[in-house]
C-alpha cells in the first residue's frame, strides 16, 4: 500500500524521529536517496551536467546536499541561488566543497541550455502553492530548453496537501520525496505535474500517524480479492442485480453485464425493458432476466432520462443489500443515502450533482470527492486518469495505475459492473470501487498493450486482471 499524509503530519514525524537522532542525519538520508535517484536517472554521473534550482528552504538545502554527492560522483554541478542570501549554509558549503559552484546571474540561460537534468529544490513541504516570478523566470528557460525535471520533495509550486495547481508549478519527470507520499503527489492534477514518484526511506515510518490518502499496489488488492473455495456455490460467490440500459441506450446493459461476469461473483440476474434483456442473454445466456434475490445491485448505466427509471434507482436504494449508482442514475440520488451506497460519477456528472463547473472538478478533484461523499453519505469513486474513491469518513483510496487507453465510450459501464461484482462478493464500497478500478485499469492496460481498445476488450480482458494481481500479488509477498 502507497500511503500519504499531510504537511502538518509529516512535519510532527519529522520532530519526532530528529529527536532520536544526531542533527542533519534526515537530510543525510534524504540527500543520499535523492542523489541515488538522480544516477538511476541519468544512468551515471561521471560527466553530465547538473544543475540546481536552489530555494531558501531546507528544500533547497536537500538538493544542494544532493549536488555535492554528485559532483564527488564526477558530476558537473551548478546552482542558480533564488535567494543568494539566504540560501542554506550547509548545503552550499558541501557543494563548493565537492567542486560545484554558483551560476551568476548573467550566466543563468547558458547553465540552463548545457544541463542534462534540472534538480528542483525551490520549496518543499514549506511551500504556498505557486512560485515568485524569479522562480518562474528560470523554469522558463528549462522548459525551453526541454531539460528533464527531477523535482526534490514535490514538484514546487504545487498545493502539497491537496494535489491543487492554481498557480504556475514545476512539471518534473520524476519526483524523489522522503518519508511517505504527499497527497499531492498521488491526486491530480498535482500527481501529473510529479512524474513518476520515487520515495526514499529515512526512518519515518514508526512515527507516522493514520495516512490520509492510500493507493492500493497488486498484493494489496490480491490480498482483499475473494476467490472461490471447495465449499463455495454460486450463491455463497454472490449475485448481482444489474438494471442498466434502456431502449434507446442497449450496449450499456450489455457493458455492465460484461463488467459483472469479469469479476468473482456467481450469477448475474438482469432487470430492464425487453430489448436490452434478449441483447444481454444473446450474448451471455448464462444472466438470468427478471428480479429476485441479489447481494448487490449496480443502476444507472444507459437508463435514458425517463422518469419511470427514477423508481429503479429509488427502490434498489431502499433495499438492505449494497447499491451501486453510475452515470444517469446519478441523477436520481436525492437525499442522504442509508447502507452501504457507491456512486461512480465522471467529472462531468460530479459537477452536475454538486451545481458547480466541471472545470472546477478537475482542478479540486479530492476535494470535491470528499464533499460528495459527505452530502450524500456514500462512498464516492470520482472516475479520470487517477481515480478518486472517497468514503464518508476515513483515508481515501486513489488509483494511477491504468493507461488513457481507458477513456473510451463504454468503458465506465464495464467498471460499474466489475465494480458491482465485488460488492457482490461481500466487499465494501471503499474496497469494491478501489479495487474494481485497480482491476478495470490493469485490464485496460493487458488488453491495450499500448494500442487502441473499446470497452468490451476492457471487459475481455478482465479475468486476465484478476490472475495478474494474484500472480503479481504472489511474487510481491513471495
Ligand atoms: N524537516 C526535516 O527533518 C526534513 C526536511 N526535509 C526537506 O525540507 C523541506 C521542507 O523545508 P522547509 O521547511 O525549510 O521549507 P521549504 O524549503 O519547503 O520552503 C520554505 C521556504 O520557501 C519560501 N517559500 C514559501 N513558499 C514559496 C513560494 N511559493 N515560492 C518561493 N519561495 C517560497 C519560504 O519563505 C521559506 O523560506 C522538505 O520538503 C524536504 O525537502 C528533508 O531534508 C528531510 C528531513
Ligand atoms: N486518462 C485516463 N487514464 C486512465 N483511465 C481513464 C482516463 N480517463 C478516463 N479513464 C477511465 O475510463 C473510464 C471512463 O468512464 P466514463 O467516463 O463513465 O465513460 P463512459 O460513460 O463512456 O462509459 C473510467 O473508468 C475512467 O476512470
Ligand atoms: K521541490
Amino acid at each position: 500500500m502507497r500511503t500519504a499524509h499531510t504537511v502538518v503530519q509529516v512535519r510532527a514525524a519529522e520532530a519526532a524521529l530528529m529527536a532520536t537522532v544526531p542533527d542533519g542525519t534526515l537530510m543525510d538520508r534524504a540527500a543520499t536517496g535523492l542523489a541515488t535517484a538522480c544516477v538511476d536517472f541519468l544512468g551515471g554521473a561521471y560527466g553530465v551536467d547538473v544543475l540546481i534550482v536552489a530555494g531558501s528552504g531546507a528544500n533547497g538545502g536537500d538538493a544542494l546536499y544532493a549536488g555535492a554527492r554528485l559532483a564527488r560522483r564526477g558530476a558537473r554541478v551548478a546552482a542558480i541561488l533564488l535567494n543568494p542570501a539566504k540560501a542554506h549554509a550547509g548545503g552550499l558549503a558541501a557543494l563548493r566543497s565537492a567542486g560545484g559552484h554558483v551560476v551568476p546571474e548573467d550566466e543563468r540561460e547558458d547553465a540552463v541550455a548545457r544541463a542534462d537534468l534540472v534538480l528542483d529544490g525551490i520549496v518543499g513541504i514549506g511551500g504556498k502553492p505557486g512560485l515568485r516570478p524569479e522562480a518562474v523566470r528560470v523554469m522558463e528557460l528549462v522548459q525551453r530548453y526541454d531539460v528533464p525535471v527531477v523535482a526534490v520533495d514535490v514538484p514546487s509550486g504545487i498545493d502539497v496537501d491537496t494535489g491543487e495547481t492554481p498557480e504556475p508549478h514545476v512539471r518534473a519527470a520524476v519526483t524523489v520525496t522522503f518519508g511517505t507520499h504527499k497527497v499531492g503527489l498521488l491526486v491530480d492534477p498535482g500527481a501529473s505535474a510529479a512524474g513518476v514518484v520515487h520515495l526514499v526511506d529515512i526512518g519515518l515510518g514508526p512515527y507516522l500517524p493514520d495516512p490520509v490518502v492510500e493507493s492500493l499496489q497488486a498484493s494489496d488488492v490480491a490480498a482483499l480479492l475473494p476467490v472461490p473455495d471447495r465449499t463455495s456455490h454460486k450463491y455463497t460467490r454472490g449475485v448481482l442485480g444489474v438494471v442498466a440500459g434502456s431502449d434507446q441506450y442497449t450496449g450499456a446493459a450489455v457493458l455492465a453485464v460484461s463488467g459483472a461476469l469479469g469479476g468473482p461473483l456467481g450469477m448475474v440476474r438482469y432487470v430492464g425493458p425487453d430489448e436490452p434483456a434478449r441483447l444481454v442473454r444473446a450474448r451471455w445466456p448464462e444472466v438470468v432476466a427478471g428480479e429476485g434475490r441479489v447481494q448487490a445491485w449496480v443502476v444507472g448505466s444507459g437508463l435514458g432520462e425517463a422518469p419511470e427509471r427514477a423508481e429503479d434507482v429509488a427502490r434498489a436504494l431502499a433495499g438492505d443489500v449494497p447499491v451501486l449508482v453510475d452515470a444517469d442514475g446519478l441523477r436520481h440520488v436525492l437525499g442522504r443515502c442509508e447502507g452501504e451506497v457507491l456512486l461512480t460519477p465522471h467529472e462531468g456528472e460530479l459537477a452536475r450533482m454538486l451545481e458547480v463547473e466541471r472545470t472546477d472538478v478537475t482542478a479540486r478533484r479530492l476535494h470535491y470527492a470528499r464533499e460528495a461523499a459527505d452530502r450524500w453519505n456514500a462512498t464516492v469513486l470520482l472516475k479520470g486518469a487517477t481515480t478518486v474513491v472517497a468514503p464518508p469518513s476515513g483515508p481515501v483510496r486513489v488509483n494511477s495505475v491504468g493507461t488513457p487507453w481507458v477513456a473510451t465510450a463504454g468503458s465506465g459501464d464495464v467498471l460499474s459492473g466489475i465494480c458491482g461484482a465485488l460488492l457482490a462478493g461481500g466487499l465494501s464500497p471503499l474496497d469494491a470501487g478501489s479495487m474494481g478500478c485497480f482491476l478495470h485499469e490493469t485490464a485496460g492496460v493487458l488488453a491495450s498493450r499500448g494500442g487502441p481498445i473499446v470497452a468490451e476488450d476492457i471487459a475481455a480482458a478482465l479475468p486476465d486482471a484478476y490472475r495478474f494481481v494474484r500472480e503479481a500479488g504472489d511474487a510481491e509477498s513471495a
